[in-house]
């Protein structure tokens, strides 16, 4: 049997608390799906849940899935009922998909306590089921839910459900830690007996992984080193309680690591997109820190990382982060070295190779004001801004030399409150004095300074705040409390870009933030 990876984002990953998909958004999902490769998709429980009855049968003309094959999921009939009478099984047929997975008790503890059957119609149940579907000329895979612990409590019900799933016709018997207390040694262990018991054929059985234990991704690597050739995931590794295994990584990791070619050619490197296309579907943030699809995920901030970064990057990567569509960042703190600021300079296009005084300079200053409370992890721009102003013949052009600026907050007796900001500036020579009104101080300052630079620079019009964050950091060493700001500024074609400013003064923090906000945007305008 060739590789499936088959994922379960539109079933088990939409059974994650606070995440619900419109039929709209599930058809979007699918498609993105398709993109990254995958070989099996399941769209949902048709018949138990409305919106996935609608899914599969909008699926049908909207979706032209090139790489994927649609799997409709649902349960084995009900304890005594004839399987062509139960109306589940009915509904599985009618989503008209070419693959169905069953959900399948195998534990016996569930079998007399949950289902309250027997061990014998509990088979019955599972044979009945697969072979009626497959009859009907549907690939059937069979989930075998606490196939694990159920296995640890009874081994033998474990592999008679497993033999009669699979001798009923079933193609995989996907092996599920359902309540995901596994660690890989006892999958490692529990598979190794299955297939020792029974002599089955591990290349038909699959692993389906919650991630309770924090390690659905090692247990489904796990269970692919032990023989299976089935594995599921969802992505980002959404599901129930703390989630599923993650596709992305499971994926990366059997392709990357164990040199498994599971995705159709060029599909892995759509990882990223797809992976924060269907955060945003999802109404998730992604995960910065997710491994291979988070933004942090190939991010340095250690100097000594840099410095070895410089020579080769791989000798602090594990993977080529392009590989997965992403992409590699330095970042500069407090614990950057002179490497850190060759290589993020190198990134913003400044070479400052052949300037070991600037480097120096900028390294030092860095540490400095990091010590003082500046963060420019996130503030690319007062990065840039800072470097071009030690490196000879690069300073920014400064758009405006300030006077003073003032700003007042004014409480009438109707509960008004009102901000008005006067910057007295000096641009290009000329004297500016201008006055704007605010729905706060900040607001206020920042469109007085507008108001009086637009005429010498009228593309400011295009730029608009489009974050501000304000942070209040304690004191230390005898020293006062101190303000960060970050500003996010966008200049309405995309690009957008990220300034700071720290002071005791909450408004001088933003002042200064909101400074080399419009000093960076205009000094790019102009390049
Ligand atoms: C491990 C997993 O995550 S599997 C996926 C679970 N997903 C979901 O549950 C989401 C969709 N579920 C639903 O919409 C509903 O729970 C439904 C429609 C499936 C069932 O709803 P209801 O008919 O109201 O039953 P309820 O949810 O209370 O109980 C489930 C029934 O299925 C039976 N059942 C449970 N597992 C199985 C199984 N593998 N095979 C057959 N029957 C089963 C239970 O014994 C119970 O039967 P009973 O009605 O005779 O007591
Ligand atoms: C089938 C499934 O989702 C589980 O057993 O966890």
């Amino acid at each position: 049997m060739t590789f499936q990876v088959y994922d379960t984002t539109l079933r088990d990953g939409a059974q994650r608390e606070g995440l619900t998909y419109s039929v709209v958004d599930k058809l979007a999902v699918a498609r993105l799906l398709d993109e990254f490769g995958v070989g099996f998709i399941e769209g949902g429980w048709p018949g138990a849940v409305p919106k996935d009855t609608e899914f599969f049968r909008r699926a049908r003309t909207e979706l032209d899935l090139k790489h994927a094959q649609l799997v409709a999921f649902g349960a084995t009939r009900k304890v005594g009922v004839a399987v062509a009478a139960d109306p589940q099984v009915r509904a599985l047929l009618d989503a008209r998909t070419p693959a169905v997975a069953l959900v399948a008790k195998a534990d016996l503890r569930h079998v007399e306590r949950a289902l309250r059957t027997t061990a014998a119609e509990n088979l019955a149940m599972i044979r009945d089921t697969v072979t009626h579907l497959v009859a009907e000329g549907r690939r059937v895979f069979v989930d075998g839910e606490h196939f694990f612990d159920g296995y640890r409590h009874d081994p033998a019900y474990g592999a008679a459900v497993v033999e009669t799933a699979l001798a009923a016709g079933a193609e995989v018997m996907v092996l599920c830690d359902t309540n995901g207390g596994m660690l890989p040694s006892q999958v490692t262990a529990a598979i190794a007996d299955l297939v020792a018991r029974t002599g089955v054929d591990p290349g038909r059985l699959g692993m389906h992984a919650q991630n309770d234990t924090a390690c659905a991704v090692a247990n489904t690597i796990a269970a692919v080193e032990a023989g299976v050739r089935h594995v599921q995931g969802t992505a980002n590794g959404y599901g129930e309680r703390p989630g599923n295994a993650d596709i992305f990584a499971v994926v990366a990791n059997l392709q990357l690591k164990l040199g498994l070619p599971v995705l159709p050619e060029g599909c892995l490197e759509q990882m990223v997109r797809v992976s924060h296309a269907i955060a945003e579907i999802a109404n998730i943030a992604p995960d910065t820190h997710q491994a291979y699809a988070g933004a942090a995920a190939f991010a340095h901030k250690a100097g000594l990382h840099a410095s070895a970064i410089k020579v080769d990057p791989l000798l602090y990567n594990h993977v080529d982060p392009l590989v997965v569509g992403n992409g590699m960042r330095i970042l500069i703190t407090e614990m950057a070295g002179r490497a850190s600021v060759e290589l993020k300079s190198r990134e913003l296009g400044l070479d400052l190779a052949g300037h070991p005084e600037t480097l120096a300079r900028v390294t030092s200053r860095v540490k400095e004001l990091e010590a003082g409370g500046w963060s420019f992890e996130a503030a690319d721009a007062s990065f840039e801004l800072l470097v071009r102003s030690e490196l000879p013949g690069a300073a920014p052009t400064r758009p405006f030399a300030l006077e003073s600026y003032r700003v007042l907050v004014e409480h009438r007796e109707d509960g008004a409150v009102v901000s008005e900001a006067t910057v007295k500036i000096r641009v290009r020579g000329e004297r500016v004095i201008a006055t704007a009104e605010g729905n706060g101080p900040i607001n206020a300052l920042d469109e007085a300074l507008r108001v009086g630079l637009c005429r010498h620079y009228p593309e400011l019009r295009d730029f608009e705040l489009a974050d501000y964050k304000v942070r209040i950091l304690e004191g230390s060493h005898g020293t006062g409390a101190v303000t960060r700001v970050l500003v996010e500024t966008a200049d309405g074609t995309g690009r957008d870009w990220t300034t700071v400013g720290v002071h005791p003064n909450v408004v001088e923090a933003s002042w200064r933030a909101l400074v080399d906000a419009l000093t960076y945007g205009l000094d790019r305008a102009h390049v």
